[in-house]
């Protein structure tokens, strides 16, 4: 507790003992009525390390009842052979394909785990589309379009970093800023390793941008689990410090154990407007 308290004093977080004392109030309250999203949240598994709440109260979080989770689960399962396919490989922004429907993208350095993060996403079926999952960074060298049930899109990116020839950067660069059905993109971010420069250059293309993005950590199967406190709360105070335009919440996914992928589904499943949320709790930046 004293470490994670310090940890807190770090990030210039002050905890009195007062607000100590309202928060476990509130937890004790809360664990009385159950609260759903925790059930698949697992930044739930971290908020024993600390007394006060993770996402700060005053942050409206996505907020999804267990039915509505199931309703986002349903929609990456695949029925039939073809209900999710890889519609297009393309290099050049001249080649993308025209869909109408809804899209959200993955971008984040190579190797940070986006292609397993997508083939996690479709349940690791064996009928699921072929996606390449690379031990060397740089596997991802086209922009990979992936439609599930004609209902949206799940766009895989190539990793940037160092090596990242120049025309990768401009075709994802192109891409964000002029693809008209883009609702959302996620900025994957390795846990273990915590927000590093090529992450920030990232997050600020993406503030630069000004498209609504969210962040995901990702890999939380393999730091210990202050590691991954101590990473979580660096990008929050990112978050909070530096950007305008980032969902407020990050998403936390292990893509082996599949940890806080129906929490990551349901939410895509409600950006691209396949799921009506009952709750208001949500914030729709
Ligand atoms: N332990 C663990 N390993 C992961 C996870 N996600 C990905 N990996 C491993 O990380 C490596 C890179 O994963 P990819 O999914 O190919 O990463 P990528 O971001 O698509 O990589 P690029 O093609 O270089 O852009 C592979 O060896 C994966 O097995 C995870 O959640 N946990």
């Amino acid at each position: 507790m004293t470490r994670v308290l310090s940890l807190f004093q770090n990030l210039g977080i002050h905890v009195t003992k007062s607000r100590c004392a309202a928060i476990n109030c509130i937890r004790a309250n809360s664990n009385q009525t159950s609260p759903d999203p925790w059930s698949v949240n697992p930044i739930k598994d971290l908020q024993d390390l600390v007394a006060i709440p993770i996402v700060k109260e005053n942050y409206q979080v996505f907020n999804p009842s267990p039915r509505e989770i199931e309703q986002g689960h349903e929609l990456f399962k695949q029925r039939s052979g073809r209900e999710i396919t890889m519609i297009k490989s393309v290099v050049s922004l001249e080649r993308l394909p025209e869909q109408n429907i809804p899209e959200v993208s993955f971008v984040g350095q190579s190797n940070v785990g986006k292609s397993s993060l997508i083939s996690a996403l479709f349940n690791h079926s064996k009928d699921s589309p072929f996606i390449k999952i690379g031990k060397k960074p740089g596997l991802t060298k086209t922009l990979l379009f992936f439609e599930v049930k004609k209902l949206f899109t799940l766009v895989d990116m190539p990793g940037y970093g160092k090596k990242m020839p120049t025309y990768y950067m401009k075709s994802m660069h192109g891409y964000l800023k002029t693809r008209n059905v883009l609702c959302r993109s996620f900025l994957l971010v390795d846990s273990e390793m915590g927000l590093c420069d090529v992450d920030k250059e990232g997050l600020r293309m993406m503030e630069d941008l000004a498209k609504p993005y969210a962040i995901v950590l990702t890999k939380i199967d393999k730091p210990r689990r202050s590691v991954l406190l101590k990473n979580l709360l660096e990008v929050l105070d990112y978050i909070n410090k530096h950007t305008h335009i980032c969902f407020p919440q990050p998403f936390l996914v292990s893509s082996p154990s599949l940890s806080g992928i129906k929490y990551l589904q349901t939410f895509i499943a409600h950006t691209t407007g396949n799921l009506h949320l009952a709750s208001k709790n949500t914030e729709q930046t």
